[in-house]
C-alpha cells in the first residue's frame, strides 16, 4: 500500500490509499465493485436509464477519473467540498473511494429519485435469500438452549454469536478475487470481554449504542444481544444505530431491522419469544433505531457531528460491530499492530468496544507476541475473515 501525508489524528501513521496493484484495497476496487456492479444487474431487471447510468458507473471505477455526484441528489452538500475529484479512484483513500463508490450506485439506479425506483434496495435480493435460508432456521432454534445456560455462559456466548456473525458480510461472499471466507480461527486475536461486561455490570443500567453493520445473519444475533442486555438489565436502553440507505451491500437498514423481528417472531420457541420482546422494546422506548447521515459518511468517527458525539459520550458503553466500523473507529490508518486500541480511540467521547472479524488490513491492540505468531502464520490472516478481535476501551 502506498501512503500519503499524515493528518491531525495520528501525525505518524498515514491513511490506507488504494493504490498499489496486489494490495487488498485495490483488489476491492478492481474486482469486488466491478463485480457488484454484475451482480446487481443480474438480480433486479432496472430499465434501460439504469443500466446505462451503471455502464456509465463502471466506466468511470475502471478507467476514468472520479466525478462529482449531481447537485440534485440528497446530500449532494456533503460530498460537495471533497478533495478528490478528478483523480484517480486508486488515488484516493480507501475509506472514501468505498463509501463513494456505494453513494454513486445508488444514484445511478434512481435509489433517490422519486418515481418507480425510489427507495428499492439494491442488495435486498441478496439480503433476502439470506434471511430465509434454512441456516437461519438452524440458527434460530438454537436459541432454545439459551435460557439453559447460567448467566456468564450467555453473555459470553451471545457476545461472541453476534461477533461471529460478521462473518455474514455479503461484500465478502459476493466477492470474485478475495475467494471468500476462509476457516474461521477458534481464539480470539484479543478478547477484553471481561473488562467489556464489568462496565455493564458497573453501576445502574444505562444506555448502551449498538452500532450494527450487517443485516440478517449478523443483525439477528444483535438484536438477541440487545434483549439480552435489556432483559438483564445491563442496559436500560438500547440505541441501535442503522444504515439510513443501502451501504456496503449488506449492511442493516430499518427495513432489514424489521425484517429480522418479523423473522423471529414467525420462527418458535426462544426466538419467537425475543422477537415479541424486541417489538414491544421498539414500542416501548426501550430500544430506539437510529439512522444518523454520519452511519453513511466517508470519515472516521473522529469527525462525527456534535449531536452524534452527544449520544456516545452519554451511553454506558457504545459497542461498534464490524470491519467497516472498525476501520472508521480508529481510522483507517496504517497503525502498528501493536499500538494500544485505547490510544487509536483517545477522542471517543465515552466507553467503546469493537466486535469485529478482521476482513482489511488495519488492526490496532495487538501484543507483540500475538502479532508475530500471526505474521508467522496464515499469510492473509488481517483480510481473510478467519481471525476476530473483542476490543474494550474505558474513558
Ligand atoms: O461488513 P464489514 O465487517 O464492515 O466489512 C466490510 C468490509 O468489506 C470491505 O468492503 C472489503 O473487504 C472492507 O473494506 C470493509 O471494511
Amino acid at each position: 500500500m502506498t501512503r500519503t501525508s499524515p493528518s491531525s489524528h495520528s501525525p505518524d501513521h498515514a491513511p490506507v490509499i488504494v493504490s498499489s496493484p496486489g494490495s487488498f484495497a485495490r483488489s476491492v476496487l478492481d474486482e469486488r465493485h466491478p463485480a457488484l456492479i454484475e451482480r446487481v444487474r443480474r438480480a433486479t431487471p432496472y430499465p434501460p436509464e439504469q443500466q446505462r447510468a451503471l455502464d456509465s458507473l463502471l466506466e468511470e471505477i475502471t478507467k476514468g477519473v472520479i466525478e462529482r455526484l449531481d447537485d440534485s441528489e440528497p446530500g449532494a452538500e456533503r460530498w460537495r467540498d471533497e478533495p478528490y475529484y478528478g483523480q484517480r479512484w486508486p488515488d484516493v483513500p480507501f475509506l472514501w473511494a468505498e463509501s463513494f463508490f456505494y453513494r454513486k450506485l445508488l444514484a445511478a439506479l434512481g435509489h433517490f429519485a422519486p418515481g418507480p425506483w425510489l427507495g428499492i434496495d439494491p442488495f435486498a435480493p441478496f439480503k433476502n435469500a439470506e434471511l430465509t435460508s434454512s441456516k437461519v432456521d438452524e440458527e434460530l432454534s438454537a436459541l432454545d438452549r439459551l435460557p439453559e445456560l447460567p448467566l456468564e455462559e450467555r453473555d459470553r456466548t451471545l457476545l461472541l454469536s453476534s461477533l461471529w456473525g460478521n462473518r455474514a458480510d455479503l461484500g465478502f461472499q459476493l466477492s470474485a478475487g478475495a475467494g471468500g471466507l476462509g476457516e474461521r480461527v477458534t481464539g480470539l486475536v484479543v478478547d477484553d470481554s471481561p473488562a467489556l461486561l464489568e462496565t455493564l455490570e458497573a453501576g445502574e443500567p444505562g444506555k448502551v449504542c449498538l452500532v450494527a453493520d450487517n443485516a440478517g445473519p449478523e443483525l439477528l444475533p444483535d438484536l438477541v444481544l440487545a434483549d439480552h442486555l435489556l432483559t438483564t438489565r445491563r442496559a436500560a436502553t438500547v440505541v441501535l444505530h442503522l444504515k439510513p440507505y443501502p451501504y456496503y451491500v449488506s449492511d442493516a437498514t430499518t427495513t432489514d431491522t424489521l425484517a429480522c423481528l418479523d423473522r423471529m417472531t414467525r420462527a418458535s420457541g426462544h426466538a419467537a419469544e425475543v422477537g415479541e420482546r424486541l417489538r414491544q422494546a421498539v414500542s416501548g422506548g426501550q430500544l430506539t433505531l437510529r439512522t444518523h447521515p454520519f452511519s453513511c459518511a466517508p470519515h472516521p468517527y473522529e469527525r462525527m457531528s456534535a449531536d452524534l458525539r452527544e449520544d456516545f459520550a452519554s451511553a454506558t458503553l457504545t459497542v461498534m460491530k464490524g470491519d467497516l466500523n472498525y476501520r472508521r473507529l480508529v481510522g483507517d490508518r496504517h497503525w502498528p499492530a501493536t499500538t494500544p486500541f485505547a490510544e487509536a480511540t483517545a477522542y471517543f467521547p465515552g466507553p467503546v468496544a469493537a466486535l469485529r472479524t478482521l476482513k482489511s488490513d488495519v488492526v490496532t491492540g495487538l501484543e507483540p507476541r500475538t502479532l508475530e505468531e500471526l505474521d508467522a502464520g496464515e499469510e492473509a490472516w488481517r483480510t481473510s475473515g478467519t481471525h476476530a478481535l473483542i476490543q474494550f476501551a474505558a474513558r
